[in-house]
């Protein structure tokens, strides 16, 4: 299968014919080529934007609601279609996909469709001095998304929804590793009347594809999900140009547990939060903390549930949890394991590769669960985004609080606890952009979306979004 870029409205070629090969990871084997994108792809993407962009910009807010709308409408008649798509690509369980990841990628649509009807901007009434100002929100221009593998299409859609409605064109990037569902979703604006070259779709690697991206002169504002060296090294060729930059990066959060906690329900969602799609989610609660006094009595239930989990082909109704994403990407995960025992850690479960029947060749590896010493160990402060979470006890408060915050990540934290007060205190002095108290990625998609310290800047979803997709213009009138 020959993936192709979309540019204009059209499926094309690459410009200088290169490609590159795409893996089924469940089965470990290539099943298709995507294109190797240059500087010359992404100008051409860049230049049907612009020219799209007089046009769109104008677009009645309606128009651009009732598009979305229907992109929204096809997503959803396609979810079986696309959650196998999305399954053999990123190797996630089919049932993830459909469950998750596709009604996500409408609901971005059907989210941002309402939104913009909504959205508004601020008129400040200079009293006494006969003047009022008022602020427009404008479109950008053309503007970068660039995406990862983990979600794929859940994350693409939710750069591409808010900045269309907000009147913006697009050149986005998927990431190389997972690029079937992006290219599909190309098929579906066409379908829903997007104009030509509002999308553009550039396929390829970060550092040809994406770096043409956010060092284009033009290309005005990035948002991107991906690594926080990556993000490090977007922000230090965006920023002396004066983009617009929204980084949303890795994450190393703790799970916090605490005695008085409703103990099944965090059970159950513990064991989630740990392994959801191979724990390849930058919300991922990969550092766990348990109050002492239930320490021995948590590692004992949340071995044996982990060991209930089914590994296996990704097609299977009852896998729990699929493949990695790649070769590169299984090793790395494995790596942290190896060095977990030289570190003073304790493998309680899992640490090894599998082989699944009927895929012999694919990146399958056991859901881990390693007790440490000391929250100072690699394992514990450097995000490995697979299927690994480790275990620490803790006395007091104060000492969780301390574990909590002692990484350079800020992302997310998870708290459960029944103690109103204590509720409040994590709540204020966890230093993260998210806090969960007794659940766990419980999304609104109202909601600020993002990190602090290296998780990144900016926040995503609701009317952030749009505000980061628009520039402000402040119109002082004055009157006799
Ligand atoms: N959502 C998250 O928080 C994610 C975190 N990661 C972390 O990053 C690590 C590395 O994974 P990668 O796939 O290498 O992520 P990455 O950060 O390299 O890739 C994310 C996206 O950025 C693009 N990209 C890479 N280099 C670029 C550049 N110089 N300019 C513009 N775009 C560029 C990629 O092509 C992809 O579309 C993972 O092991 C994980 O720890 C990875 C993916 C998602
Ligand atoms: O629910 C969301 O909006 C985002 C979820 C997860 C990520 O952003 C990620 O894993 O990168």
């Amino acid at each position: 299968m020959k993936i192709q870029n979309y540019i204009n409205g059209e499926f094309a070629n690459p410009v200088l014919d290169n490609w590159i090969d795409n893996y089924n990871p469940s089965k470990g084997e290539v099943y298709g080529q995507i294109p190797n994108s240059t500087i010359e792809d992404v100008e051409n993407a860049y230049l049907a934007a612009e020219n799209a962009f007089a046009s769109w910009s104008q677009t009645t807010l309606a128009t651009r609601s009732k598009i979305l709308s229907k992109i929204a409408d096809l997503i959803r008649t396609k979810v079986t279609f696309l959650a196998e798509a999305e399954s053999k690509d990123n190797g996630k369980p089919i049932s993830l996909a459909k469950a998750i990841d596709i009604p996500r990628a409408a609901a971005n649509f059907q989210f941002y469709a309402n939104a913009i009807t909504q959205f508004s901007s601020e008129a400040h009434e200079s009293v006494g001095l006969n003047a009022i100002n008022f602020t427009l929100r404008e479109p950008i221009g053309v503007v970068g998304c660039i995406s990862p593998w983990n979600l794929p299409l859940y994350l693409f859609t939710w750069k591409i929804a808010p900045a269309i409605a907000a009147g913006n064109c697009v050149v986005a990037k998927p990431s190389e590793i997972t690029p079937l569902t992006s290219y599909l979703l190309g098929e579906i604006c066409t379908e829903a009347g997007l104009p030509k070259g509002v999308l553009n779709i550039v396929h390829g690697l970060g550092t040809s594809a994406g770096q043409a991206i956010v060092a284009h002169p033009k290309i005005k504002a990035i948002s991107f999900t991906g690594g926080t060296k990556t993000g490090a090294h977007i922000a230090k060729v965006a920023a002396p140009m004066f983009k617009k930059l929204s980084l949303e990066l890795g994450g190393k959060n703790p799970n916090i547990i605490f005695a008085d906690c409703d103990y099944e329900k965090m059970l159950t969602t513990t064991v989630r939060s740990s392994f959801a799609n191979q724990g390849q989610i930058c919300l991922c609660g990969s550092r766990i903390f348990v109050e002492e006094s239930i320490f021995e009595k948590f590692k004992r239930d949340f071995i044996k549930k982990v060991s209930e989990l089914k590994v296996g082909n990704p097609s299977e109704s009852d896998t729990n949890i699929g493949a990695l994403v790649s070769k590169e990407h299984l090793e790395k995960v494995k790596s942290y394991i190896d060095i977990a025992e030289n570190e003073g850690g304790e493998i309680l479960f899992g640490g090894n590769k599998l082989t699944v029947k009927d895929s012999e060749n694919g990146y399958f590896l056991e859901p881990t669960i390693i007790e440490v010493s000391s929250n100072k160990c690699k394992l514990n402060q450097e995000e490995i985004f697979g299927p690994v979470v480790t275990l620490m006890s803790f006395k007091s408060d104060k000492e969780a609080l301390e574990l909590a915050n002692d990484t350079k990540y800020g992302l997310s934290a998870t708290v459960w606890t029944n103690n109103l007060n204590r509720t409040m205190q994590f709540s204020k002095q966890l230093k993260t952009g998210i806090v969960w108290v007794n659940t766990w990625m419980m999304r609104d998609l109202r909601t600020p979306f993002g990190g602090q310290k290296a998780s990144g800047i900016g926040r995503e979803g609701g009317f952030e979004a749009l505000r980061f997709f628009t520039e402000q213009k402040n119109i002082c009138l004055q009157y006799e």
